[in-house]
């Protein structure tokens, strides 16, 4: 029997570390990075419509229904495969929007990857996370999957196993566009290339933090109050940081520390993605 609708998960990612190692002729920028998945997660909902409109029953703040990434992902997939079906997707936001943790990349990566289940489209993972790039440089890994090692603008993915800690993540109160960090003029882009072993050995830090936390003193705030319980980080372009520790115990501690006018939350760090997962469960 043929699938009618569906409910998948779109994850939060962490940028372990993040070196800006160049730029390229068209203005992006190529990056070393370490993708781990976050088991929190937006929700998707999909129902098929055989008429083939794709109508975004949820309505986002600030961002239009052609702006919106899912419904781009949708109309891009329509197009790349003729199909005569179409859907309703209703999308339930958990994931801080700004916040580095790449929400709108994973309500991406789920549409292309739940449509092409539901509309039976057949593209290979690969097809789909080349389809994504062209929506932005973080859906490629929430199509994967798999906790990566990234080059290029990010799209260039080796599978790596890491340990699975739980992170604490401090959710500062400002909304940060990649755009302005990589636009930054004091952005350094010059950090030498390194191997995995060497960052396994050496770790690594983010080249966009110092821009990221001069330009928003909400920042520098939260790494400064998570500094006190452990090494504390930021994802991405921000604006969250985060730390990780050995249970959720220990995290759930120093999150009970916090004031509570800093949003925060404790999640599990997971090498396969709460997506992948679903799906692999399902089939
Ligand atoms: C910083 C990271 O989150 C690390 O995972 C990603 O590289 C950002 O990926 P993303 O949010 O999917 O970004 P995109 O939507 O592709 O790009 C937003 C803007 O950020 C800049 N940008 C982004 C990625 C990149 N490697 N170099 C760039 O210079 C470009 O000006 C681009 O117009
Ligand atoms: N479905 C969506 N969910 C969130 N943001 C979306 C979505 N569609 C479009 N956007 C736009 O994308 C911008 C970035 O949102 P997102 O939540 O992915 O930020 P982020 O976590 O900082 O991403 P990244 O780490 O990939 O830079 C939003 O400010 C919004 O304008």
């Amino acid at each position: 029997m043929n699938l009618v609708s569906l409910s998948l998960p779109a994850p939060a990612k962490l940028n372990l570390f993040l070196h800006v190692t160049g730029r390229r002729a068209d203005g992006y920028h190529t990056l070393q990075t370490l993708f781990q998945f976050l088991d929190i997660a937006d929700t998707l909902d999909f129902s098929v419509r055989e008429d083939g409109q794709v109508l975004l029953c949820t309505d986002l703040p600030g961002v239009s229904m052609n702006d919106n990434l899912i419904t781009r992902a949708a109309h891009l997939l329509q197009q790349h495969t003729n199909t005569r079906l179409g859907a309703d997707i209703t999308l339930h936001k958990r994931l801080p929007m700004g916040g580095g943790l790449g929400g709108g990349s994973s309500d991406a990566a789920t549409t292309l990857v739940g449509l092409n289940h539901l509309w039976q489209t057949g593209l290979s993972g690969a097809e789909l996370a080349a389809l994504g790039l062209q929506l932005g440089a973080d859906v490629p890994v929430f199509v994967l999957g798999q906790a990566a090692w990234a080059e290029g603008v990010g799209e260039q993915l080796t599978p790596v196993e890491l340990d699975e800690p739980w992170y604490l993540v401090l959710v500062p109160d400002c909304h940060v566009s990649t755009a302005e960090i990589f636009s930054d003029q004091r952005l350094t882009r010059d950090t030498q290339a390194i191997t995995l072993a060497a960052f396994r050995e050496q770790g690594g830090r983010n080249d966009c933090l110092p821009v990221a936390e001069e330009r928003y003193p909400a920042i520098r705030n939260a790494l400064i109050l998570l500094n006190n319980y452990c090494e504390a980080k930021m994802t991405g372009t921000g604006s969250c940081v985060f730390g990780a520790f050995p249970n959720e115990r220990e995290a759930d501690k120093v999150r009970a520390r916090l004031p509570a006018t800093l949003q925060s939350f404790v999640a599990h760090g997971c090498n396969r993605s709460p997506l992948h997962q679903m799906l692999n469960k399902d089939a």
